[in-house]
C-alpha cells in the first residue's frame, strides 16, 4: 500500500512533558474516509483514481457488512433453493431431481463467496488506487481532523490525520435489538451469525419479517431447519405493497416456514442449548437458535460528531443534504447506511459517487430531484417469490399527494414467463400518475423477477412519458412482456 502523504511519527524525548501526546503518529491526506464498507470503498477508490491522496480507516474487514455478513452470503444461501424451485417447475429437467439440497455444499460455497472472512482479495483494488488503508476505529477530533484508535474503547489515538479537503463518514450500521425483556441475552444470531454459521440448527426462531428475516428464514429452511418466522406487523415486508408481503408469506409457508404475522413478542429466554420466545398472547415458541432481524442501528456513536458541532438524529442517523454534506459543511460528508436515506448497498455506492464528485470539485453533483431514493429506491427481496420494486407503492404515492392509479397484472401471465415454469405465480403492479403521464412506481413479485427491475428503474428515474414507454416494446417471448399490459391497460386521453 502507498503511504500517500504520511509524515514520519515524532519521537518523544526523555523528560519531554508532552511525551505521551507526541507519541501519536501525525499525518495528513487530501481526504480521510471512515469505514470500508461498499460506500466508503467506492468513495475512496473514486477519489484515489482521480489522483487525490486518500486514507481509508477500517477496524474490521474491507468490504463491510455487505460482503461478509449481508448481501453476498445471504444470496449465496438462497440461490440453490431458487434454482431448485425453477427446475422443479420445468418438465424435462424436474425428473432429474432426486434427494434434497446438501447443506454442507451450500455452506462451503457461501464460505467461498465471503472469502472465509478474509479481506486480502479486496486490498489490491485499493492499492491500485493508491489508497492508504489504516486498520482502526476512526473518529472526528475537530474540523478536518480524524483520530484513529486501536479500538473504540482505546484511551488515546494511535494516529491523528489532518485532511486537506474533506472527511467522509461511511461507518454503516449494525443490528438493532428491540428492548424486549430477555431478547438481547437470548439472541444467539444476528445477521452476522446467520450468514456465517457452520451448522444448521434443528429449530430456528426468527424475529422480524423484513428483508433480512424473510430471506434468511427461506435460506435456513431450505437447508433443513424447522423455521418459525415471527413478525409483529400484520404482514411481512411492511414497506412494500401489501400483496407483496402476503405472497411472500404464502411462498415461505409453501417452503415449510411457519410464518406468524401480528406476532408481537413479550419476552425471550435461553436455557442452555434451547431458546424460547413468549408472544404477547402467552404462546411460547421454542427452538435451538434465535435470529433477531428487527432493523438496523447506525454506527454513529463514538464518531466524535460533537467535536465539529453536529449531532445525529434521534435514531442515530447522520442526516445529509442532497449533496451528502453533513450540517451544510463543505468538508464533511456521510454516505451509506449511516445517513439512513436507504439501507441498500447500491444506494450507498451511488451516494459515494456523488460525494466524491463534490469533493473533486464538481459543484453541481447531487442526488437528482426525481431520483428514486429512500423508500422509493430500487430494491429486491430475494425470497421465493422475489419482490423487486422501485418508486412508490400505491399507498405511498397517494400519501405523497399523487392521484395515483394501479395497474395489476399476473407476473406469469405471458409467453416468456411460461418457460420459467407454469404456475410460478406473483403479481406485478405498475403505479402511474395519470395527470403527469408517467410511471411513479412498479412492484414485481414472482420467481426470478429481480432482473426485470432495471427497466422500471429507468422509467421511474427518467420520468419517461407513458406514450414513449409504449414504444419500448419487450421482445417476444420474454418475461418483460408484462410491460405490454401497462401499455394496454393504461388510461389514454
Ligand atoms: C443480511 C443482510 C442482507 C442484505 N442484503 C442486501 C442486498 O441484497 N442488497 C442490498 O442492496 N443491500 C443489502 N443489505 C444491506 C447492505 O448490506 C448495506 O446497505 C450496506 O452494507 C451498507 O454499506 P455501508 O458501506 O454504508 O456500511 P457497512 O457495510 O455497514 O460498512 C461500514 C464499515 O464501517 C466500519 N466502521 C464502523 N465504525 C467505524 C469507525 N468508527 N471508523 C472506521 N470504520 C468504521 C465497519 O467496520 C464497516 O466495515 C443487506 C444487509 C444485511 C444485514
Ligand atoms: N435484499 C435486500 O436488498 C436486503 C436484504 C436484507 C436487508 N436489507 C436492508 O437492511 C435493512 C434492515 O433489514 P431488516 O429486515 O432487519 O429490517 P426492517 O426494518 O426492514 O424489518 C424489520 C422487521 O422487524 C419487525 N419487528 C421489529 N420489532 C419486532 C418485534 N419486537 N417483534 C416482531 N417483529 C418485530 C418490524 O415490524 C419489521 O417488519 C432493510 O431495510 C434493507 O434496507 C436489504
Amino acid at each position: 500500500m502507498v503511504a500517500g502523504g504520511a509524515a514520519p511519527p515524532r519521537r518523544p524525548r526523555a523528560g519531554d512533558p508532552d511525551a505521551e501526546e507526541l507519541a501519536v503518529h501525525e499525518s495528513d491526506a487530501d481526504v480521510v474516509v471512515l469505514g470500508a464498507g461498499p460506500a466508503g470503498e467506492v468513495a475512496a477508490g473514486r477519489l484515489g483514481e482521480a489522483g487525490l491522496d486518500v486514507v481509508l480507516i477500517e477496524p474490521r474487514l474491507v468490504g463491510g457488512e455487505c460482503s461478509y455478513y449481508g448481501c453476498m452470503p445471504s444470496k449465496a444461501l438462497v440461490r440453490p433453493v431458487e434454482l431448485l424451485d425453477e427446475v422443479a417447475r420445468v418438465p424435462g429437467v424436474r425428473e432429474l431431481l432426486s434427494g434434497t439440497i446438501d447443506p454442507q455444499v451450500v455452506l462451503d460455497r457461501r464460505d467461498e463467496v465471503i472469502h472465509e472472512l478474509d479481506d486480502d482479495a479486496q486490498l489490491p483494488w485499493l492499492e491500485e488506487r493508491d489508497v492508504r488503508l489504516v486498520r482502526g476505529h476512526g473518529r472526528l477530533a475537530g474540523e478536518l481532523v480524524v483520530e484513529v484508535l486501536e479500538d473504540a474503547d482505546a484511551e488515546r489515538p494511535a494516529e491523528r490525520i489532518t485532511a486537506r479537503r474533506a472527511v467522509l463518514l461511511a461507518t454503516g450500521s449494525r443490528p438493532a435489538i428491540p428492548p424486549v425483556p430477555g431478547l438481547a441475552d437470548a439472541c444467539g444470531w444476528t445477521n452476522r451469525e446467520a450468514t456465517t454459521a457452520e451448522t444448521v440448527p434443528g429449530q430456528l426462531v426468527v424475529v422480524g419479517g423484513g428483508p433480512i428475516g424473510a430471506e434468511l428464514a427461506l435460506a435456513w429452511s431450505s437447508l433443513g431447519a424447522e423455521v418459525t418466522l415471527l413478525e409483529g406487523s400484520p404482514r411481512l415486508l411492511v414497506k412494500e405493497e401489501q400483496y407483496a408481503g402476503e405472497q411472500v408469506a404464502a411462498g415461505l409457508r409453501a417452503h415449510g416456514v411457519d410464518v406468524r404475522v401480528g406476532a408481537r413478542i413479550a419476552s425471550a429466554s435461553r436455557d442452555g442449548e434451547r431458546v424460547a420466545v413468549t408472544l404477547e398472547d402467552g404462546e411460547v415458541i421454542a427452538g435451538d437458535e434465535l435470529l433477531v432481524a428487527t432493523g438496523r442501528h447506525p454506527n454513529s456513536d463514538g464518531l466524535g460528531l460533537d467535536s465539529v458541532g453536529v449531532a445525529a438524529d434521534e435514531h442515530g442517523f447522520v442526516a445529509t443534504d442532497d449533496a451528502l454534506r453533513v450540517g451544510g459543511r463543505d468538508w464533511l460528508y456521510a454516505v451509506g447506511d449511516l445517513n439512513g436515506r436507504a439501507l441498500l448497498t447500491h444506494q450507498g455506492k451511488r451516494q459515494a459517487r456523488v460525494a466524491a464528485d463534490r469533493i473533486l470539485g464538481y459543484a453541481t453533483a447531487a442526488l437528482g430531484e426525481h431520483e428514486p431514493d429512500g423508500l422509493t429506491s430500487p430494491r429486491v427481496t430475494f425470497t421465493e417469490p422475489q419482490v423487486a420494486a422501485v418508486g412508490h407503492t400505491l399507498a405511498s404515492a397517494r400519501e405523497a399527494g399523487i392521484d395515483a392509479r394501479a395497474i395489476d397484472v399476473a407476473s406469469d401471465g405471458n409467453a416468456g414467463a411460461s418457460f420459467v415454469g407454469k404456475g410460478a405465480g406473483g403479481t406485478t403492479r405498475f403505479v402511474i400518475d395519470p395527470a403527469a403521464g408517467v410511471l411513479v412506481g412498479a412492484t414485481f413479485v414472482g420467481a426470478g423477477v429481480a432482473e426485470q427491475l432495471h427497466a422500471a428503474t429507468i422509467a421511474v428515474a427518467g420520468r419517461v412519458p407513458l406514450d414513449v414507454l409504449d414504444q419500448a416494446v419487450p421482445a417476444f417471448p420474454t418475461r418483460n412482456e408484462v410491460w405490454l399490459r401497462l401499455a394496454e391497460k393504461r388510461p389514454r386521453d
